[in-house]
């Protein structure tokens, strides 16, 4: 039994997925038929059932990883390897205020607003109204659309929000609108930056060196997969081998290190991951 309002993913016999928050009276058509939404609620997690043609779907829990997947895009996308450590770094758990531009296809917006929870706010600015629509309907498809509140504007002008708790801008260039920041944020909060060059990040840490951010961290994560064949054990022949830099800082933090204006404090501490 699963209760309704809860969001189910569907896996058809050739692992194509349908995701719905789960209404009792509700009808899915599919290529294969006509789904009942009662059979799922009774049946519940991990249950087959049948569509009115005979054809098996799987009822399954979606992970956040299934929804990222899921998203509908006509924009690039932050890849899942990237949002979690961009989570992380940031910070961002249940009641979090964080902002957010430019939002495109709402890959990185869907794992915030999953992890703000309903006490926490997303506020996400995208200034092509046709990616700002799509953001909401692939937000609404899976039922986080409260959780965030979708700009559809420009970030030039500045973000309009004060105290927030973290900060993360996926533009072409960020540098442009760094002076918003500190306005917009609580002293000292996280933020980040996903840039797909290194000359976009070089303009980016000359921008950042005048003083208003500390502990600047420019990374990559890059992630191989095998092929899990017990008997030959191998990687995967092909790897994503480049999606993009990730930046981390701190807003200010004044009295956090000894930096001089202009000069990054680079931790050499231990690796942990
Ligand atoms: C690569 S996409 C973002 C993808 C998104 N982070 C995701 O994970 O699906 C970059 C978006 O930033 C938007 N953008 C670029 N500059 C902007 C600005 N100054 N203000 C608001 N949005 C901007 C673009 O229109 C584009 O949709």
């Amino acid at each position: 039994m699963i209760e309704p309002g809860q969001l189910v993913m569907l896996v058809s016999p050739k692992g194509k997925r349908y995701f719905r928050v789960l209404q009792t009276e509700d009808v899915l058509n599919t290529n294969d038929g006509q789904l009942q939404m009662q059979n799922v609620v009774h049946q519940g997690y991990g249950a087959v059932v049948h569509t009115h043609l005979g054809r098996a779907y799987t009822v399954l829990k979606p992970t956040l990883y299934d929804l990222i997947k899921s998203v509908k895009r006509r924009t690039q996308i932050i890849y899942p390897k990237d949002i979690g450590y961009i989570i992380i770094k940031l910070g961002i758990g249940p009641g979090c205020r964080v902002i957010e531009a430019g939002c495109g296809s709402g890959a990185l917006t869907t794992a915030l607003a999953w992890f703000v929870g309903d006490a926490g706010r997303v506020y996400s600015f995208e200034r092509r109204q046709e990616f700002a629509s799509l953001c909401r309907e692939n937000l609404e498809k899976i039922g986080l659309e409260s959780r965030v509140q979708i700009a559809d504007g420009d970030i030039e002008q500045g973000f309009g929000i004060e105290k927030a708790d973290a900060l993360f801008l996926d533009v072409r260039t960020p540098w442009e609108y760094l002076e918003h920041i500190p306005g917009a944020l609580i002293p000292g909060a996280p933020v980040g930056f996903l840039l797909p060059t290194v000359n976009q990040v070089s303009s980016l840490l000359s921008a950042m060196q005048d003083g208003s951010f500390s502990s600047v961290e420019v990374l990559e994560i890059l992630v191989r997969r095998y092929k899990p064949v017990p008997e030959r054990l191998r990687p995967e022949d092909r790897m994503v081998a480049h999606t993009g830099y990730l930046i981390f800082a701190r807003l200010g933090a004044p009295g956090q290190d000894d930096t001089e204006p202009g000069e990054f404090t680079f931790h050499q501490e231990k690796e942990i991951c």
